[in-house]
């Protein structure tokens, strides 16, 4: 089928890619020239395992890309997969799914054959019906159920591991409102699905679509605040967290994923998307204080760690190597990461922090011009009054003799990552 995508990043450009590998033609509209360049020059704009081979394979070919929304005129299905960050107050900002929606309406005031828009970007429910729909029909003339369908097709796949992800997903969810739309998605689909072995499709209304993603994201970050809880309560009675939550973990009921205790959950999605349906349900008169508690219990786990430092070294003039930068490992994304509250605390008590990350430094160096960076975490060590592990980094498990030549050897690990214990003052958050 001929797809087009508006919105060419880590989700754009990844479906982009993974569809045009199960058959389908893709053209992808940004407004980034750069973006476009590199994706017609067979190269991915975001690095993810995979997509490159994917990208190189591809463009040209069954994959292209530009700043033009005519584009979307050939294509008979558009999935919008712009930006939907936070607004100060938590609510979502649909300003940028609005001008994309205004944009293609427009270009398909020129298209007389049915076009199906489908959103694929993490929407709050009523999103797509009540504010995308309307612009779409005011913009190209074209009425609902008549030319125009609009469908709901939430993304669930993780930086990092994103194409992975995208081709062998544990479920699809297909949000329409009539058999034509339904029928459409299925077709774009159905390749994916008998490559990926029949994963469920659930096959459900637009407005539960999009409620299915922020409970999916929800309840994952809940899961692990709910864990930092429990492992919370352990460290106050000396007890091994991690023995406690392995245990549980064996309780299929329970599951063993996302019960990894530390310092939380960062990243460009949980908190924006737990922030805006927290926002959303108390506009329509419900208190969600089960997430609320998600949330409160994240944000005090930076402040714990810092006091587990506070115990053992004065951070006043003191030098602290930060011990990973991105929100989590395999990606450069620091995005909400946990390194940012950390660093700014120990700013504010005037402590002279060095960073280490093995790929993420100078995105984070974007955040904080003014630190110290350093090339390995040895180097980050070297001299350092303490450590703040925050970004559980598998290489940070093997550090050993590096600890040696720290001025004072005190390790605060947030993600009880490291092995050393002998010879070092070492304290897990929990
Ligand atoms: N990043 C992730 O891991 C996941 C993100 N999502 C959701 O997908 C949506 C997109 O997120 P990302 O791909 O991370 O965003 P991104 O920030 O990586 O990419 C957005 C792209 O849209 C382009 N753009 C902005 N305004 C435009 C316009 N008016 N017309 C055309 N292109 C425009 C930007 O140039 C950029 O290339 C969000 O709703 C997000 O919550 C869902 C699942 C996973
Ligand atoms: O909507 C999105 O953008 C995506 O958000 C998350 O994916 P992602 O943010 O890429 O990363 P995760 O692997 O989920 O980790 C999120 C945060 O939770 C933390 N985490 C994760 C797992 C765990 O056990 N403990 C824990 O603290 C990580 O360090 C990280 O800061 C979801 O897992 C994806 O399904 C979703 O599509």
């Amino acid at each position: 089928m001929q797809l087009s995508i508006v919105g060419s990043g880590y989700v754009g450009t990844t479906i982009a890619a993974c569809f045009a590998e199960v058959g389908h033609d893709v053209v992808n509209v940004d407004i980034d020239e750069e973006t476009v360049a590199t994706l017609n020059d067979g190269d991915a704009p975001i690095h993810e395992p995979g997509l490159d081979d994917l990208v190189a394979e591809h463009a040209g070919d069954r994959l292209r890309a530009t700043t033009d929304y005519a584009a979307v005129r050939d294509t008979d299905v558009t999935f919008l997969a712009l930006p939907t960050p936070s607004e100060d107050d938590g609510h979502i900002d649909l300003s940028i799914m609005k001008a994309g929606a205004r944009s293609l309406g427009a270009t398909l005031a020129e298209k007389d054959e049915p076009h199906l828009v489908v959103t694929k970007s993490t929407v709050v429910p009523t999103t797509t019906e009540e504010v995308i729909a309307p612009i779409l029909e005011e913009e190209s003339g074209k009425t609902l159920g008549e030319d125009l369908d609009i469908g709901m097709n939430p993304e669930f796949l993780r930086e990092g591991s994103a194409v992975e992800d995208f081709l062998s997903p544990d479920k699809v969810v297909l949000g329409s409102e009539t058999e034509r739309a339904a029928g459409t998605l299925r077709a774009v689909f159905d390749p994916l699905v008998a490559r990926a072995e029949d994963p469920p499709v659930v096959e459900t209304g637009v407005a539960e679509a999009e409620m299915i993603k922020y409970a999916n994201n929800g309840f994952l970050a809940a899961k692990i605040s709910l864990a930092n809880d429990i492992a919370n309560i352990c460290k106050e009675y000396d007890i091994d967290s991690e023995e406690v939550l392995s245990a549980i973990g064996l309780d299929h009921r329970i599951g063993s994923a996302f019960l990894g205790a530390g310092v939380g959950w960062g990243g460009s999605c949980f908190p924006k998307d737990v922030a805006a349906i927290i926002a959303a349900a108390r506009d329509v008169g419900y208190d969600p204080a089960m997430l609320e508690a998600a949330v409160e219990v994240n944000d005090r786990q930076p402040v714990r760690l810092l006091g587990r430092l506070r115990e053992h070294v004065d951070p006043d003039g003191a030098r602290v190597a930060v011990l990973g930068l991105a929100f989590k490992p395999g990606t450069d994304d620091v995005r909400n990461s946990r390194a940012i509250p950390l660093v700014e605390a120990l700013l504010d008590a005037n402590a002279d922090v060095v960073g280490y990350d093995p790929v993420a430094t100078e995105n984070f160096r974007d955040e904080f011009p003014d630190i110290e960076y350093a090339d390995s975490a040895g180097e980050a060590l070297d001299g350092a009054d303490a450590a703040l592990v925050v970004t559980d980094w598998p290489e940070f498990a093997d550090l050993d003799t590096e600890f040696d030549a720290m001025a004072t050897p005190v390790v605060v690990d947030g993600r009880r990552i490291v092995t050393r214990r002998d010879g070092i003052v070492y304290e897990s958050l929990v």
